[in-house]
């Protein structure tokens, strides 16, 4: 193989925890002239926060070997939707998902605005007014998810010339040993209250593989994806036709997980954790 695709939550880190010996396999493995880039469906941060994140636990990356589902949603908005300049964006979300839009000058709102973050008062009730300008819904994992956001985003989405995107759905998010609700869990409600499904832009999306493939032009028969997830990372690199998928424990996936998931979605291998590539 000669480039790696890399998740992150749950192969490299949880939260700002380094897993074991991360830089000392990941250094092996560029000694050795493989090709390292990251693809996280964590839209909380941008490529350029997840440099900062990665220089500071002592991974050495350029923006460019990053590739977020957030990214992953500001690219297709602009570059397949072709969103209209007079449209703008509703956001669910952290500041990644903002700072990808403007990198691809798509205009957003919502997202970290502190007064997305209010109670709702009875006269918001009828003071809302949707925003014709509004063209799409973007959720994605939000720490201050909130009735008001869930409120503002179901009045856009019942017009159905609205488009409904996620920048991922997993269901759950792997931190400090623990399983937390993840970015599928905060679109979830709008899916059950609008009765419409997001189009995801994470990862298994192979709108994120075909961006990410014609971003490094790489051979995927020499390519292999590692990662915590039979259902986004490994389905990614089966889905995609890559030479190889890598499966690790030390995210959401447990061995059963691996053993049960049949010939069509099983990796390839399986590890007890990354670092023991280096044995
Ligand atoms: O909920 C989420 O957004 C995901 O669980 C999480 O961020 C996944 O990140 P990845 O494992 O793709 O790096
Ligand atoms: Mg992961």
């Amino acid at each position: 193989m000669k480039v790696f695709l890399f998740d992150c939550d749950g192969v490299l880190w949880h939260g700002n925890t380094l897993l074991h010996k991360i830089v000392d396999t990941l250094d092996m493995l560029r000694s050795k002239g493989k090709q390292i880039v990251f693809v996280t469906n964590n839209s909380t941060k941008s490529r350029r926060a997840y440099k900062k994140k990665l220089d500071s636990l002592g991974i050495p990356a350029e923006v460019d070997e990053i590739f977020g589902s957030a990214y992953s949603s500001a690219v297709y908005i602009k570059r397949v939707v072709k969103l209209p300049a007079d449209k703008k964006v509703y956001v669910i979300g952290e500041s990644g998902i903002e700072e990808e839009l403007e990198s691809e000058g798509v205009r957003y709102f919502g997202g970290t605005d502190p007064e997305e973050r209010k109670v709702m008062q009875e006269e918001d009730y009828t003071n809302f007014v949707p925003d014709p300008e509004v063209g799409v819904v973007l959720c994605g994992l939000d720490n201050h998810i909130n009735y008001r956001k869930y409120a503002k985003a179901f009045q856009y989405l019942q017009d159905p010339n609205t488009l409904f995107l996620a920048t991922n759905v997993d269901s759950t998010f792997p931190n400090k040993g623990k399983l937390f609700p993840g970015a599928g869990s905060i679109s979830a409600p709008l899916s059950y209250m609008s009765k419409r499904v997001p189009i995801s832009l994470g990862k298994p999306s192979q709108a994120m593989m075909d961006a990410v493939e014609g971003k490094f032009q790489f051979d995927r028969k020499r390519t292999c994806m590692v990662g915590d997830r039979i259902d986004t990372d490994i389905k990614f690199g089966i889905a995609g036709g890559l030479g190889g998928t890598l499966a690790v424990l030390t995210g959401v996936a447990t061995e059963e997980d691996i053993l049960n998931a049949g010939p069509e979605g099983a990796p390839d291998a399986y590890l007890d954790k990354l670092s023991d590539l280096l044995r």
